[in-house]
């Protein structure tokens, strides 16, 4: 039996699995934290990769790293780290955003470029914030990478030339999924000046091995990975509930969405990954939870007490600023508070409905780009929460299946190293099981209106303060 390992450089966490490359299963996992911030040296990242593998890599053949996307890793002329990685939930750079959809001339020529419109999460964007508020630093940047790629390297002994894939340069702002080439042109317009980018590796590349021996395959975004480790076929829309909430499905055509919704993504295997992401998920529940004194199992508990529609609360869960509607700005509210109504469980129901609220607008766009919709498959964090799962089909509008409790970004990556040693045209066949959730009976029609017309109030007011 062959060993392969997948790691999960996430934002909350470092994960690391090792399976066996024919069947999947998990031997054995690690996992170390990361700290609460929005920009982390990539260091942290490092040192949470060894504490994580530690004891764990005998006998390892291959692996591959996931990682959260978009970071920007930005490397001085001998190869160190020139700055603190600015995240993808970093909001500082949203004003470099807006200046850069006007410089080209709109969000369409943005989308016909590169597939997507700024927000302050992409690469491109943090790179105009760094030249324009840190130009001493920016001076000293010569080559930009994102966090998979620099672990890449890192996990090489930098004895390679840095790599990435298609999945995780398809987030950057200056490589485009449509076309599978770089848009340095972009770049430069956001930077001031040329930088190094990395090489675009195949989807089953072996880019190099580490100083132990071990083959190093191309890794890519978490995102990409979770795919790559669910087998998501089509008819199938992934929901992940971590940091972030995104939804995204393995489809075989780019997509253009000049409102900015849609992301058109390249996933790990060659094909598309249209993706709306939200900067608001597993987080919402544990403020919540904060709020109210209890832990998450309790506020699950409080949750299913109260009734669909938390009995006219709608909360808007904006905590973080968001990105998708791109509100950078913003900051949570709550509607609909009467005497009668103001109960913990009914707090409690509106920030488990208020985080699903988001991701069903975004499921409603994935499709409308054309990707059939069968079932949402419910993975991160917060879908271990039994009040996410009893209520997820019912917001969503679909049925909903919860894949077995794993890690799944790492599990993708483990797919994928095994896919590299394998030489093989397809990666190995992995199964996942997944659990049906109860199908929607309850009617959640007045709850997605209610959240609709406070989202669009909301729009109004912060592109009001805008103009004036
Ligand atoms: N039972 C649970 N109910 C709700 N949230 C949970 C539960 N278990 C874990 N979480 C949340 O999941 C989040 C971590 O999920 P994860 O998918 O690993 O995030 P990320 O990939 O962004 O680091 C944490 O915010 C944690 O509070
Ligand atoms: O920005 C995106 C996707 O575009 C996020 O999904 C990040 O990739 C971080 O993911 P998590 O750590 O929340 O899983």
């Amino acid at each position: 039996m062959a060993l392969v390992a997948g790691v999960d450089c996430s934002t909350q966490s470092t994960k690391v699995l090792i399976c066996d490359s024919e069947t999947g299963e998990v031997v054995r996992q690690g996992r170390a934290p990361h700290p609460d911030a929005t920009e982390v040296d990539p260091a942290i990242w490092w040192s949470a990769l060894q504490t994580a593998s530690d004891g764990l890599l005998d006998g390892v053949e291959a692996m591959a790293v996931g990682g959260q996307q978009h970071g920007m890793v930005t490397l001085d002329a001998d190869g160190n780290v020139v700055r603190p990685a600015l995240l993808w939930n970093d909001t500082r750079s949203a004003g470099a955003a807006t200046d850069l959809i006007d410089e080209l001339g709109g969000a369409q020529a943005w989308t016909d470029a590169v597939g997507l419109v700024p927000v302050a999460s992409f690469t491109v964007t943090k790179l105009r914030w760094l030249a324009a508020h840190e130009p001493e630093q920016a001076k000293r940047v010569e080559q930009i990478l994102l966090p998979h790629d620099w672990l890449t390297w890192k996990l090489s002994g930098r004895s390679i030339a840095p790599t990435t894939d298609r999945g995780d340069a398809s987030g950057t702002g200056y490589w485009s999924a449509a076309t599978g080439e770089y848009r340095l042109d972009l770049l430069e317009r956001a930077f001031g000046r040329e930088i190094g980018v990395p090489r675009v590796a195949a989807p089953a590349e072996i880019v190099g091995r580490t100083p132990e021996g071990i083959a190093l395959a191309a890794g890519t975004g978490d995102n990409m990975a979770a795919a790559l480790g669910l087998g998501a076929g089509p008819g199938d829309v992934v929901v992940s509930l971590g940091t972030s909430g995104t939804v995204f499905a393995v489809a075989e055509a780019s997509t253009n969405d000049p409102s900015g919704f849609v992301a058109d993504f390249a996933d790990a295997t060659g094909r598309f990954l249209p993706l709306v992401c939200t900067l608001n998920a597993a987080r919402v529940l544990t403020a919540a939870a904060d709020l109210l004194g209890v832990d998450l199992d309790r506020l699950s508990e409080l949750a299913l007490a109260s009734t669909p529609g938390a009995a006219g609360l709608t909360l808007l869960p904006y905590l973080d600023g968001e990105r998708t509607p791109d509100l950078p700005d913003e900051t949570g509210r709550i509607t609909g508070l009467t005497r009668a109504n103001a109960r913990p469980e009914n707090l409690a129901r509106a920030a488990v409905e208020g985080m699903l609220l988001g991701l069903a607008d975004g499921l409603d766009a994935v499709r409308q780009h054309g990707v059939p919709v069968r079932r949402a498959l419910l993975i991160g964090g917060a879908a271990m929460s039994p009040a996410v799962r009893a209520v997820a089909s019912g917001i969503l509008g679909v049925p909903v299946d919860v894949p077995a409790p794993g890690e799944y970004v790492a599990l993708g990556a483990a797919r994928q190293a095994a896919w590299a040693l394998s030489g093989a045209a397809e990666p190995p066949r992995w199964t996942v099981a997944a659990e049906h959730t109860p199908d929607a009976t309850d009617d959640y029609s007045g709850a997605r209106d209610r959240y609709a017309q406070f989202r669009t109030g909301v729009q109004e007011l912060s592109s009001r303060s805008n103009k004036s």
